[in-house]
């Protein structure tokens, strides 16, 4: 059974989260924590007939220690969401140093925990927090996830609109990359069962799959960004490969990925997983379009510089005192 934590578990996306894993029937234990409002939602949740036992956590009297000794798994959602006009990179100057300090306590008080970041800039948040458990000697990149399911549940939502399937959990479109903008590369060409997409819509899919997530900042309105679609992707897909943003040269199988992509450190790309964490990164690359390899360059150079700020970051600020 397992003792789940979420970090930033009062917010749009953390109480969702917190209730689809209050029902979650492998969860023995869920802690929630954040800034403001953790006990309200735990004992809202706590109301719930199921299994797992809730309790929430502020920052007061060694809360985070509290809330993370013995964890098996973190989902971090803490930080600010985008407005409209804002891009994810604009997000960095807050949620670098939130994700920094919250990296920080899972070294400290559960460092064989699966780690699985949601806060943006995705791009840069796992470089930081690989590079914050790697200071603290506990790095295991088979733990270490960046969250970009919800690209994936995009891309089997908007392509099944396209090709007239009523039900889009049929449709398996592989997304790989990062998670924003022209980082995210949905593989089309690879959709489970095969999809005909009419030449007329490639550039209009491919756009709608990287800038969804702009559709939801706009009809928001200034009231964030995607939350409730966010929770569904962040509860699990059922699949034992998943696409995920890993560190390829820690994972087995990873350094070929990362050779046939140029050398870069981090990528979404599907994973097979297991009980321990990345069993094995997967190469889908020989068999893309030459459209998506085009698609691939642009996102590798994007990616790299997010990712550099992320590691540059984690090496030059201060470090962060629990
Ligand atoms: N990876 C993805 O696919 C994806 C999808 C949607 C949103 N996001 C990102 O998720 C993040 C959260 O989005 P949201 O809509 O839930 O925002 P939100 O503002 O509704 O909630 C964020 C929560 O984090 C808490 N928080 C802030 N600092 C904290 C700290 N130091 N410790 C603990 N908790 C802290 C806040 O109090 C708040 O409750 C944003 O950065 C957003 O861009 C990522
Ligand atoms: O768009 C955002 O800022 C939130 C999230 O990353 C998303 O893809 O919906």
């Amino acid at each position: 059974m397992v003792k789940a934590v979420v970090l930033g578990a009062a917010g749009g996306i953390g109480q969702p989260l917190s209730l689809l894993l209050k029902t979650c029937s492998l969860i023995s234990e869920l802690r929630l924590y954040d800034v403001v409002n953790t006990p309200g939602v735990a004992s809202d949740l706590s109301h719930i007939s199921s299994l797992a036992k809730i309790t929430g956590y502020l920052p007061a009297n060694d809360g985070l220690e509290k809330t993370l000794t013995g964890a098996d798994i973190v989902v971090i959602p803490a930080g600010i969401p985008r407005k409209p006009g804002m891009t994810r990179d604009d997000l960095f100057k807050i949620n670098a140093g939130i994700v920094r300090e919250l990296v920080t306590g899972i070294a400290k008080f559960c460092p064989k925990a699966f780690v699985l970041i949601i806060s943006n800039p995705v791009n840069s948040t796992v470089p930081i927090a690989a590079e914050v458990l790697k200071a603290h000697n506990v790095f295991d990149a088979t733990r270490l996830f960046g969250v970009t399911t919800l690209d994936v549940v995009r891309a089997s939502t908007f392509t099944a609109e396209i090709v007239g399937e009523k039900d889009s959990r049929k449709i398996v479109v592989p997304v790989v990359g990062g998670h924003s903008g022209e980082t995210i590369v949905p593989l089309l060409s690879l959709a489970q069962p095969a999809c005909k997409i009419p030449a007329d819509k490639l550039d209009g899919l491919v756009h709608r799959i990287q800038f969804g997530g702009d559709e939801v900042v706009a009809a928001k309105d200034g009231s964030g960004s995607a939350t409730l679609s966010m929770a569904f992707a962040a509860q699990g897909e059922k699949g034992i490969i998943e696409p995920t943003f890993v560190y390829l040269p820690g994972v087995p199988g990873g350094e070929e990925v990362s050779k046939a992509l140029g050398g870069i450190d981090f990528f979404a790309v599907p994973v097979e997983l297991g009980p321990n964490g990345v069993v094995k990164a997967t190469n889908p690359f020989p068999a893309i379009s030459d459209y998506e390899k085009k698609l691939l360059a642009v996102a590798i150079k994007d990616l790299s510089g997010n990712i550099a700020k992320g590691v540059e970051f984690a090496k030059t600020a201060k470090p962060t005192k629990l």
